[in-house]
């Protein structure tokens, strides 16, 4: 038997398991981990979040992932049943949510505490044990809070129906009430149910833009436990903006204007927008409607008429900075979008697309008609000025090193297709072919080159001399084949200067119409490795038309789209709030969220955002963590333990 074995055992391996034997030295060690790994991939697959579109808006965002889109409402209402009132599973679900908060209220309200501390204690622990029950005891210790790891772990594991145990149990709870520790345990106990309801986020992208919350929503991510982000396409002009794109910055800057942003700019990543207000009120003395900030607050007057001075100020740079785009990427195909040359001044008038529109406004004091692309030396400082603002910030480049770190372009996760665009195709349907650098690429071989050069700038953002090393996040932004955009054109322009809405329309790469087809996305899928036939696309970035009658869900469900508009700006567009999707071991369920009132509501009234919970899928059996691509993993190694394991035993290794 031994020799048998010594013949057909290949030496690579035995070095290999030598190398394995000394993580393992025993045949004991061998075996619990075998043991261990074994059990760990027959637990339930922990569940997912998917997110997309969330534009700043902090605080849906935050209730969505402390209610985990309702999935700790639906285990209330699976572990109390009907033994208790709504009103009170609601105000549970609250105190999870905002304990702290919620508890405040309880200190004036609630006439007896220690009654309620107990009660609440009680149906804290049992919620909390339900959705630790899919852990390992050791995932669920390494969760626990510091300092209160040994009380919880002994509540979480402890059999109170037994009579003997319950006492002891009773006791437990009772004591941290006595000794005045009820309120930060319950905190802690919020946090945790919170943090094992879900395993596993994702981000399909546009974290920045339009709300005002992105930083905050960036730190939240990065405290977060499990998170991936893949990028969309108004996350890489902040990435671009970051690594010192001056265009990228003026875009930023623009988008943050249009929405009355630009103090939360200054405050949050304490941008000095300074010079360029300086510039403005010289420059811009009139006010043009179009460029009054789109604030959901009322702003004073001579505030708003500021942000619109200053907002057509950096809108002008932008389009010049676009212009020198286009011009030193000839290859990019961008020449369509070539405007400031086309201005008819005299006349006041513009040509686009060969069509003649009259424009709305006539003034431009720093374009010059036989250079219309020149920066004048004024506008030229303010941008070297906002551009040290940006390169030398310290947040905002941790924000975009997060990005880079667990971001990506796509992403392909348990069976699932990630990306916030699109896979940009041919009229006909084909994989479009994108000729960048000296080589043509489509499909995945695409999207991965996009990532790769994205990557490439960033790293070497601070030797960069030129701008053009800096185009690719310009492109990825709003070029024709763009997989984060997904449209011929951006019509920017257009509606800053044209009435005629015929001017705003953008067209859609033909993706957004193959998209409703299942054979396509089954094409999609095999493109990216992904034959299973439950396999799905989860993408972001178009808006569902829930008023006009569209669903998340196409082509026979292998793609759905989960931008729903979370957005305030387009709530009015989509008629929802946003669309999220729950994937657990029972299979993947949509919530449809009705526009967030506040967390202040939801503190007071026990409100919920989550409208609805839909199952999408079903799965006749658990999925089980072995179906995952962390099982697959688990089972390799399992694999190679064994083989460890005989090689101890067979005496091949001491
Ligand atoms: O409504 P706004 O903020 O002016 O933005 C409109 C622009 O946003 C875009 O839709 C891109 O943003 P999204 O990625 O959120 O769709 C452009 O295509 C369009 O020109
Ligand atoms: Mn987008």
């Amino acid at each position: 038997m031994k020799t048998e074995l010594k013949e057909t055992m290949d030496p690579t391996e035995l070095k290999y398991l030598k190398l394995l034997a000394k993580q393992f030295p025993n045949i004991q060690d061998a075996s619990r981990e075998i043991i261990n790994l074994e059990a760990i991939l027959n637990l339930p697959k922990g569940t997912e979040h998917f997110l997309s579109d969330i534009h700043g808006e902090v605080e849906p965002f935050l209730h969505i992932l402390k209610s985990g889109s309702g999935i700790i409402r639906k285990k209330i209402d699976e572990i109390m049943g009907s033994t208790v009132s709504q009103k009170e599973k609601n105000g549970l679900a609250a105190l999870i949510y905002y304990p702290q908060e919620v508890l405040e209220r309880q200190l004036v309200l609630e006439p007896d505490l220690n009654d309620y501390y107990e009660v609440t204690l009680h149906r804290l622990v049992l919620v909390c044990r339900e959705v630790s029950s899919k852990y390992t005891r050791s995932k669920v210790r390494k969760a626990l809070p510091k300092g209160f790891e040994y009380i919880m772990e002994e509540l979480l594991h402890e059999q109170e129906n037994e009579p003997n145990k319950f006492q002891y149990y009773d006791k437990i709870i009772k004591t941290i009430i006595e000794i005045g520790q009820a309120q930060p345990f319950i905190v802690a106990l919020s946090e945790l149910v919170q943090r094992l309801a879900i395993d596993r986020l994702h981000i399909i992208g546009d974290i920045y833009d339009r709300g005002s919350g992105a930083s905050v929503i960036m730190d939240k991510l990065m405290g977060y436990h499990s998170v991936d982000i893949q990028w969309g396409n108004h996350d890489v002009v902040w990435m671009g903006a970051c690594a010192g794109s001056t265009l990228c910055i003026a875009n930023a800057i623009r988008i943050s204007a249009r929405y009355g942003n630009l103090d939360v700019m200054e405050e949050d990543y304490g941008i000095n927008l300074l010079p360029l207000a300086k510039f403005a009120l010289e420059t811009y003395p009139e006010v043009e409607d179009q460029f009054l900030p789109k604030s959901k607050e009322p702003l004073l007057e001579q505030e708003a008429k500021m942000i619109a001075q200053m907002h057509k100020a950096i809108s002008v740079m932008m389009f010049k900075l676009e212009g020198q785009f286009i011009l030193r990427n000839p290859e990019m195909g961008m020449d369509d979008r070539l405007l400031l040359d086309k201005i008819d001044h005299a006349a006041g008038t513009v040509e686009v697309g060969g069509k003649t529109y009259p424009m709305n406004c006539r003034v431009f004091p720093t374009l010059d008609p036989a250079d219309p692309h020149a920066l004048t030396p004024e506008e030229a400082e303010v941008l070297q000025k906002l551009r040290s603002s940006f390169v030398g910030n310290d947040k905002l480049q941790q924000h975009v090193d997060f990005l880079f770190s667990h971001g990506s372009g796509y992403l392909v996760f348990n069976n699932n297709l990630l990306y916030h665009g699109c896979i940009p195709l041919d009229e006909d349907g084909e994989f479009a072919s994108v000729r960048l650098g000296t080589k043509s690429y489509k499909g995945k071989a695409l999207l991965d080159k996009f990532e790769k050069l994205a990557r490439e700038a960033y790293g070497r953002r601070r030797e960069i001399g030129e701008q053009q090393e800096l185009d690719i996040f310009w492109y990825l932004w709003t070029g024709p084949y763009s997989s984060l955009f997904g449209k011929k054109a951006m019509t920017t322009f257009e509606r800053y200067f044209i009435e005629d809405p015929e001017a705003h329309k953008e067209e859609k790469n033909p993706y957004y119409t193959f998209m409703e087809d299942e054979a396509f996305c089954k094409k999609v899928l095999r493109e990216f490795g992904l034959e299973d036939p439950r396999a799905r696309i989860v993408n972001g970035h178009v808006p569902v038309k829930v008023r006009k009658g569209e669903s998340p869900v196409k082509a026979n469900g292998r793609l759905i789209v989960i931008d729903g508009g979370l957005s305030r700006a387009y709530q009015k567009v989509t008629g929802i709030a946003g669309y999220t999707l729950i994937y657990n071991s029972h299979g993947m369920l949509i919530a449809a969220h009705e526009p967030f009132q506040s967390a202040k509501d939801s503190i007071e009234n026990g409100t919920d955002i989550v409208s609805s919970l839909s199952i999408l899928e079903n799965y006749p059996g658990r999925l089980r963590v072995a179906d995952t691509d962390v099982g697959k993993m688990l089972q390799e190694d399992v694999e190679d333990l064994k083989k460890l394991l005989k090689a101890y035993q067979l005496g091949f290794i001491k």
